[in-house]
């Protein structure tokens, strides 16, 4: 927020405070939780809820105001014959494996991942110890104490196994079910819980089921995405966009996925929202009309090439190099991943921890051409956040081929196709005469020939008789009398095709985790209660309004800006309290909120109010309009705090009273 330095670094990053923070504070907190809660589920509070809705309208400005999307809202429940159709029954499953003894239920690639990264941060430490003059008996026992046997919290690993233990972390999401089993077995990989070996990996299939109406003979599941909402309605939006494309629609909405065993909070959940955008492109061209803009964009980009290798280290490279060197798939593709890109840093998140990350060929969906994600670092790692996917024409294709609705786009050609080719043209009264029932085969035989074997079945025609054979292997002799083989010309003016998709896909509840853990920083002098730097476009109250005093003749004036803010589109609270203004502040400095404004009895008497920032503290006054415009600027983005600063004198704690 402030475009003054602060030094945010002061104090590394404390999780027990920020989480105690955003439990005191109600961001959020376990949904039923006086039930006992149930993993995976969540409650936002009145914080949490409002940025929440910040982010979702930020992403409404950038993304469907800014492209002229079209959105839907479908619904939740679906009936199995759609998830059937889009292959979700069959494939949209995790691997669990399950603890030998206990039966506790993992996910088998958490589980490799958790071990292996256990072992080399051991490791890491191990060789950080020896390294060091000799420690006293004592103290190397007491690391070693609570350390479980299988996770070896600090033991040195042969050299060859740190390079396995990396390489397999670096393409963990390209292994197979069977392949995550060996690599257990192989590394004796056993529940760090328990220390107990686990079973052989299983699929879990994450969606919830149900069963639509009383007799439950309409079985149905929890959508698990939005997606398939967009394209059973393809036809529609086409037709509402004038039967052109490109476009694209875009869907905020609730999703469910029976995760197999939730534990990084909001990261991975059981019903979370999702933003959505399908964007219907012709396949024969994907270039984006509005590349331009974007193609200057510098990501940090893990392609695949380089995971493959085992490495981790990105490329910085900018959007429109990236496309021309075939590294990113298309235009289309790339002019989303750098909107995406400006979006998450526009809202907060820390650029320098933002990387996108291609899928590995196994990782992908078998139809999907590109797929790069959105991969934001925090205290549990580099976390998926958004997904970037081209998944061709295959929802669209499959989704026509089940119901007999063409979900294609028929467009007039500028200039008609003009083409030539051989047909045959049946006698069908001789045809039947002399065939039968099989005439009807004759012709589908015929409909299947090449230009070639037509060509020599003219010739042999023009000898007198032509053989042909059926499927099932009898071989018929025809005469020019049943059948003559012509060359006509055709003229096309209406081209159809499938369009092909590329889905931009967000998490919410991820990017808003994310996005307080990046902002959450202590000061030097309070490191007890931490300050939230969210930017003002997101922040869930933009201006706090702080009277001295409690005294009857400060209402007229909170009112007065109060109404005054309202008016511009302000949200503002009033903190009338009986606490200290520092107390007062420092409270609103935990909510992000990042605006203050104190009213005194120099307010009363001559019309000044003060202006604080929240991350610098520092303080200006003015006249209370004059205030009141620049802050309009500095929530709305139009001026900086520095900017700020120069039209306003700055306030040192005393001001004149006439
Ligand atoms: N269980 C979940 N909890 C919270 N957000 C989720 C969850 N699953 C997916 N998402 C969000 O939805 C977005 C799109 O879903 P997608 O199907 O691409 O995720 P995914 O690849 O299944 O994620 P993961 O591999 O982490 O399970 C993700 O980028 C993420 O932000």
């Amino acid at each position: 927020m402030a475009d003054i330095p602060v030094n945010k670094a002061a104090h590394p990053f404390d999780k027990t405070r920020f989480e105690a923070l955003l439990n005191r504070r109600f961001f959020y907190a376990p949904s039923f939780e006086i039930y006992g809660g149930v993993a995976g589920l969540y409650d936002y509070g009145p914080p949490g809820s409002s940025l929440q809705a910040n982010i979702i309208a930020e992403w409404r400005k950038h993304f469907i105001i800014e492209e002229h999307m079209l959105e839907i809202d479908s619904t939740i429940m679906t009936p199995a014959p759609v998830f059937e159709t889009s292959g979700h029954v069959a494939r949209f499953a995790d691997w669990m494996v399950k603890d030998t003894k206990t039966g506790d239920v993992l996910r088998a690639d958490h589980l490799v991942k958790g071990v292996l990264e256990a072992r080399l941060a051991g490791d890491k430490e191990a060789r950080g110890l020896a390294a060091q003059p000799p420690q006293k008996e004592d103290e190397k026992k007491k690391k070693k104490k609570g350390a479980v046997k299988n996770v070896a919290a600090v033991q040195q690993l042969p050299d060859d196994a740190v390079k396995e233990y990396e390489v397999i972390l670096a393409q963990l999401d390209n292994y197979s079910g069977p392949e995550l089993g060996e690599l257990c077995r192989k590394y004796d990989i056993r529940n760090p819980d328990t220390d107990n070996e686990v079973t052989e990996p299983q699929q879990f299939n994450l969606m919830f089921t149900s069963s639509i109406g009383p007799t439950g003979q309409h079985p149905g599941y929890l959508r698990p995405e939005t997606a398939q909402g967009h394209f059973l309605n393809f036809s529609r939006l086409l037709e509402f966009n004038n039967g052109r494309v490109p476009f694209a629609s875009a869907q905020i909405g609730r999703s469910f996925r029976n995760e197999i065993s939730p534990r990084a909070g909001l990261l991975r959940v059981r019903e979370f929202t999702m933003a959505e955008i399908e964007h219907y492109v012709d396949p024969e061209d994907k270039r984006h009309e509005r590349f331009d803009q974007v193609r200057d964009v510098v990501l940090d980009l893990l392609d695949r090439d380089v995971q493959a290798s085992g490495k981790t280290q990105v490329r910085k490279i900018s959007v429109g190099d990236a496309v021309a060197a075939g590294v990113i798939a298309n235009e289309t593709l790339g002019y989303f991943v750098a909107r995406i890109h400006q979006f998450l840093v526009k809202i907060g998140v820390d650029p320098s921890r933002l990387r996108f990350r291609q899928h590995m060929a196994n990782e992908m969906a078998h139809y999907a051409a590109d797929c790069w994600d959105a991969e934001i670092q925090n205290s549990y790692g580099w976390t998926e956040c958004v997904g970037c996917a081209d998944r061709a024409a295959y929802d669209l294709t499959v989704h026509s081929k089940k119901t007999g609705h063409p979900l294609v786009v028929r467009q007039a050609l500028k200039e008609p196709i003009i083409t030539e080719r051989l047909v045959a043209e049946f006698n069908k009264k001789v045809l039947g005469k002399t065939f039968g029932k099989d005439a009807g085969v004759i012709q589908s035989v015929f409909a299947d020939l090449s230009e070639t074997r037509l060509l020599e079945i003219q010739g042999e025609l023009a000898q007198g008789s032509a053989v042909v054979t059926t499927p099932d292997g009898r071989e018929l002799t025809l005469t020019h009398e049943v059948v003559t083989i012509e060359r006509k010309t055709f003229k096309q003016s209406i081209r159809e095709f499938t369009p092909n998709v590329i889905e931009p896909s967000f998490g919410l509840g991820r990017i808003l985790y994310v996005l307080l853990e990046h902002n959450f920083w202590a000061r030097e002098q309070d490191v007890e209660r931490g300050v939230l730097s969210l930017p003002a476009v997101v922040a869930p109250t933009k201006v706090l309004i702080v009277p001295l005093s409690a005294k009857e003749e400060f209402n007229p004036l909170i009112q007065e800006v109060s109404s005054k803010l309202r008016k511009a589109g302000i949200f503002s609270r009033v903190d009338d309290s009986n606490t200290s203004i520092g107390k007062r502040y420092a409270r609103n400095d935990e909510l992000g909120t990042p605006f203050g404004v104190t009213l005194d009895f120099a307010s009363v008497q001559n019309r000044t109010m003060t202006l604080r920032e929240r991350d610098t503290t520092g303080q200006l006054i003015g006249d209370i309009d004059q205030v009141i415009s620049v802050l309009v600027d500095l929530v709305n983005g139009n001026a900086t705090w520095a900017e700020a600063c120069n039209q306003l004198p700055t306030y040192d704690g005393v001001q004149a009273v006439d």
